[in-house]
C-alpha cells in the first residue's frame, strides 16, 4: 500500500537545478518533487547527472542555479551548520558501496548515526541491533564489514540510513554491486521498511527492475528530468 499523500505540496523539490562540473554540465535545469513517503525513481544512462542530481538535493553539493526546497527551507540559504544538522537528522543515504566504516563492527556501524545525535552507546548498540534484526543481519552484527557479504554489507548500510527515522532516504544505485538475487532483498528490505516508516526514497538507478519497486519513475536525460512515456 503506497503512503503517498498527494494532497500535500512536495516534502522535497528541485526546480531549475545547474550544476558543471569544470566544463561538464552534469545538470541543465533540472526539476524534480518527491512527496511525503513517496519512493521515486530517477533513472537514466550513464553520465547523465544521476549522482550529480541526488547531491544537489541531499545538500552534499550546491547547485550553480536553482533552488532546492526541503520541508519549507531552501537549502541553498541554509549555513552549513544547520545542512549538516538536516543532513544527520532528516536525511539518510546509501551508496552502491554501503560505505559502511570498515573498522567498525556492523553493529557499530549502524549505532554511531544514534551516537551522533547525543544518544548513550548503550541504547543506540540496542537500537541498532534491532535495526540489523529488521534487515536480516543481527547475526553478523559482531562482524566488520570486510567480513560480510556484499548484500549483507548493503542492508547494513540500509540499516544505518534508517536508523534515525529520517524523513528522505536517498539511494544511489543501492545494488549496483550485487547479484541479482542479493539485489532483490536489498530492495525488498528497502521498500517494505520505508512504506512502514512513511520515508520517501529517492531511488537512483538504471536498472528497470529495481525502478519498478518505485512508486514513479523520472528519467534524466541531458541534465534536465522527463516523465517516463509509458509504453501505450
Ligand atoms: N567530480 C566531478 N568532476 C568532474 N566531472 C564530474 C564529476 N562528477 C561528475 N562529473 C561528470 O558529470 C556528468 C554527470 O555525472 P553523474 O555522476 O552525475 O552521472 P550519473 O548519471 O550518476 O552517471 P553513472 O550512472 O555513470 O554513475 C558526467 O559527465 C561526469 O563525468
Amino acid at each position: 500500500m503506497s503512503m503517498v499523500d498527494n494532497t500535500a505540496g512536495p516534502l522535497l523539490a528541485g526546480r531549475g537545478l545547474v550544476k558543471a562540473h569544470g566544463r561538464t554540465e552534469a545538470l541543465r535545469g533540472a526539476s524534480v518533487e518527491l512527496r511525503a513517503g513517496e519512493i521515486l525513481a530517477v533513472t537514466g544512462s550513464s553520465g547523465s547527472g544521476k549522482s550529480t542530481l541526488l547531491h544537489c538535493l541531499s545538500g552534499i553539493v550546491r547547485p550553480d542555479e536553482g533552488s532546492v526546497t526541503y520541508a519549507g527551507e531552501r537549502l541553498e540559504e541554509l549555513p552549513e551548520r544547520r545542512l549538516s544538522e538536516l543532513r544527520r537528522t532528516d536525511f539518510g543515504v546509501v551508496f552502491q558501496f554501503g560505505q559502511l566504516i570498515p573498522e567498525l563492527t556492523a553493529l557499530d556501524n549502524v549505532a554511531l548515526p544514534l551516537m551522533l545525535a547525543g544518544a548513550g552507546r548503550a541504547g543506540a548498540r540496542a537500537a541498532a541491533g534491532e535495526w540489523l534484526e529488521r534487515f536480516g543481519v543481527r547475526g553478523q552484527g559482531e562482524l566488520r564489514p570486510g567480513e560480510l557479504s556484499g548484500g549483507q554489507a548493503q542492508r547494513a548500510a540500509l540499516a544505518r540510513a534508517l536508523v534515525t527515522g529520517p524523513r528522505v532516504v536517498f539511494a544511489d544505485e543501492p545494488t549496483g554491486a550485487l547479484d541479482s538475487l542479493a539485489g532483490e532483498q536489498v530492495m525488498t528490505a528497502l521498500v517494505h521498511t520505508a512504506r512502514e516508516a512513511g520515508t520517501a526514497v529517492l531511488l537512483i538507478t538504471h536498472d528497470a527492475r529495481v525502478a519498478a519497486y518505485a512508486d514513479r519513475e523520472v528519467q534524466l536525460r541531458d541534465g534536465a528530468l522527463a516523465p517516463l512515456e509509458v509504453a501505450a
